[in-house]
């Protein structure tokens, strides 16, 4: 195909169009869940900052409505009063000593305008105005009259002046309440009702405050609400007969709590897009690791050690563990741990690439080695979905035939992980025994599975996890679990590998068994390569390979007498 055609064809299957977009395609999901991430934040904050503000607001509401209830009780405590002393007073009725008596007692208050005397509907004398002629009509506005008569006129005109007042009269006596008694409680953006009357049967009159005719609901205690942006608070107090409510709009009470919100809020989507990115920075770190290992496995560049596995009775190497090792040529050099991206490749379903890529590189590598020394056995580890995986069984197969090898030399291990799903587990092993492999139970002991357990799982080895191992020779309280490990591995029929032994101490204890035991750990050897295992199995068995393919052993040329 030339240029032209390649572009016309390039052109008209858009393959151009859809790689110019699929950067568009990866990112943009990405770039949707840290925004919505930072928009969830945001309003998580918002909701809690608001709420943190209206509980902030609610207390200076309370606080403000405190202080008129104190101060409303004093109000109404001198009205009363000054009505009560005027109606038991003991002078004749609008005489000039009564009226002297009441000036004194206007005096006295700090909250009344004035202090009169009625009789049939009409002022007959006051403090300020003295003695009428009996034509001042009391007030004809409407009032709200209480069971024992009180009548309570609130904002009416006064007959002194031409402002108005809260009166309040009972039996032959009236006082003006001074209409700024509350001037100096004022305090913007509150506002207040004052009501006074018979709280008990909701019979009240508001002697004071803005025009609000709305009675307060709650008989004795206090009710909240928020509608339109206003923030109210009515309270009752039976015992004094006061009712007062306070209200403010919230887009008015105090910045810095608007602050407050505003902070939370950006600080809710702040902490959301934190998160947002640390989750991409996670998912683009396991997708670049799994890329690289992807990668990785193509171009061989994953190595294997063997770790030796001895006879714990005379220390003789009877098998090896291969384990895997990642030197990252992408990263520095850097060393990935196995655990690490093992793991990652299980979440990723790659884990059974790793595994086919162990089996045939430990049988490329050890092969020879194994179809020597007889008895010697290299195991490797699976991971759980590997027990039903055809290519597995399908790479231990040609794996097999390609390296001459009997089952027996190629051991698997599986951890109590792996053997979570118990019915796969089961069926798995049965199927590796079947056909000839040696089983390991790997880890036992860290707690998937309980050791009762271990009956369920037909395996052939029991490796016992290094953290018992280490327990050995201390007072930890974990180390009487290790003689019943053994007695259990015992009772199931089972050979048992101790893992992770460091010590002399250690691998004296394990000699001294009742049963002999395989053991595995830096005190008999470190993992190491496939030449350096080979080479201590020769100096163990005094078996050499013979070069160019030609295998003998040194044995079996002694034993025909032939000599090189
Ligand atoms: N599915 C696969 N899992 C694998 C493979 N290769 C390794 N692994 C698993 O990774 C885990 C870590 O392994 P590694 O870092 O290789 O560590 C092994 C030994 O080096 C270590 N060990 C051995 N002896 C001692 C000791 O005396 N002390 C001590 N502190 N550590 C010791 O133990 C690891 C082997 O453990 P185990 O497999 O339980 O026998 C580990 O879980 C590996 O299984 C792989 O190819 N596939």
């Amino acid at each position: 195909m030339d240029g032209a055609a390649k572009y016309f064809f390039a052109r008209h299957t858009g393959t151009p169009v859809i790689n110019r977009l699929r950067p568009i395609f990866r990112t943009a999901p990405i770039i949707l869940a840290v925004a919505m991430l930072t928009l969830a934040g945001g309003w998580f904050g918002h909701v809690l900052g608001t709420r943190m503000r209206i509980s902030s607001d609610r207390a200076a509401i309370t606080s403000y409505s405190d202080q008129l209830l104190a101060h409303a009780i004093d109000v109404i405590a001198e009205t009363n009063g000054a009505i009560d002393a005027a109606n038991a007073s003991p002078q004749d009725f609008c005489s000039p000593a009564e009226i002297e008596l009441m000036r004194n007692m206007l005096f006295a208050a700090r909250n009344l305008k004035d202090i009169g005397r009625i009789k049939d509907g009409h002022l007959i004398c006051s403090t300020i105005l003295g003695k009428t002629d009996g034509s001042v009509p009391m007030p004809q506005g409407p009032y709200t009259q209480l069971a024992d008569g009180t009548r309570i006129y609130p904002d009416t005109p006064l007959a002194v002046s031409d402002s108005n007042a809260p009166v309040v009269d009972r039996g032959n006596a009236n006082a003006v309440i001074d209409p700024r008694a509350f001037d100096t409680l004022k305090d913007p953006p509150f506002h207040y009702g004052i009501f006074y009357g018979d709280v008990g049967k909701k019979h009240l009159a508001r002697i004071f405050g803005e025009g609000d005719a709305v009675v307060p609901a709650p008989a004795d205690g206090v009710a909240w609400s928020l509608k339109s942006g206003i923030l109210r608070r009515d309270g009752c107090s039976e015992a004094s007969g006061l009712c007062i409510s306070v209200w403010a709009r919230l887009s008015e009470l105090d910045a810095f709590s608007h602050g407050i919100v505003n902070a939370i809020m950006l600080l809710g989507a702040a902490l959301g897009a934190l998160g947002g990115l640390t989750w991409v920075n996670f998912r683009r770190r396991d997708q670049s690791l799994m890329a690289r290992l992807s990668r990785a496995l193509a171009h061989e560049e994953l190595t294997l050690l063997y770790q030796p596995v001895v006879n714990v009775a005379d220390g003789k190497i009877v098998g090896a563990e291969a384990l895997v090792r990642w030197q990252s040529n992408e990263s520095k050099g850097d060393f990935v741990p196995p655990d690490v991206f093992i793991a990652i490749a299980e979440q990723k379903g790659i884990a059974g690439r790793v595994t086919r890529y162990v089996l045939n590189r430990a049988i490329e590598e050890m092969a020879e080695t194994l179809r020597l020394h007889d008895g010697f056995r290299i195991t490797i580890n699976i991971v759980a979905s590997d027990l039903s995986d055809p290519k597995f069984f399908a790479a231990l197969d040609d794996g097999l035939r390609r390296g001459g090898l009997s089952p027996r030399q190629i051991g698997i291990e599986l951890t109590e992980r792996s053997t979570a799903d118990s019915s796969a587990a089961i069926e798995g092993i049965a199927r590796l025994r079947s056909r000839g492999h040696i089983v390991y139970l790997d880890d036992f002991g860290t707690g998937y599975s309980s050791l009762s357990y271990l009956g369920e799982l037909d395996v052939d080895v029991l490796k016992m996890d290094r953290a018992f191992t280490r327990t050995v020779g201390t007072d930890a309280v974990t180390v009487s679990i290790v003689p019943q490990i053994i007695d259990m591995a015992i009772k199931h029929n089972l050979s048992i590998l101790v893992e992770g032994i460091e010590t002399a101490a250690q691998a004296t204890y394990f000699r001294n068994l009742p049963v002999p035991v395989m053991g595995q750990g830096w005190y008999y050897g470190k993992p190491v390569s496939a030449a350096a295992l080979t080479k201590q199995l020769e100096q163990q068995d005094g078996i050499v390979a013979v070069k160019k393919g030609r295998k003998r052993s040194r044995q079996s040329l002694r034993k025909t007498g032939s000599s090189r």
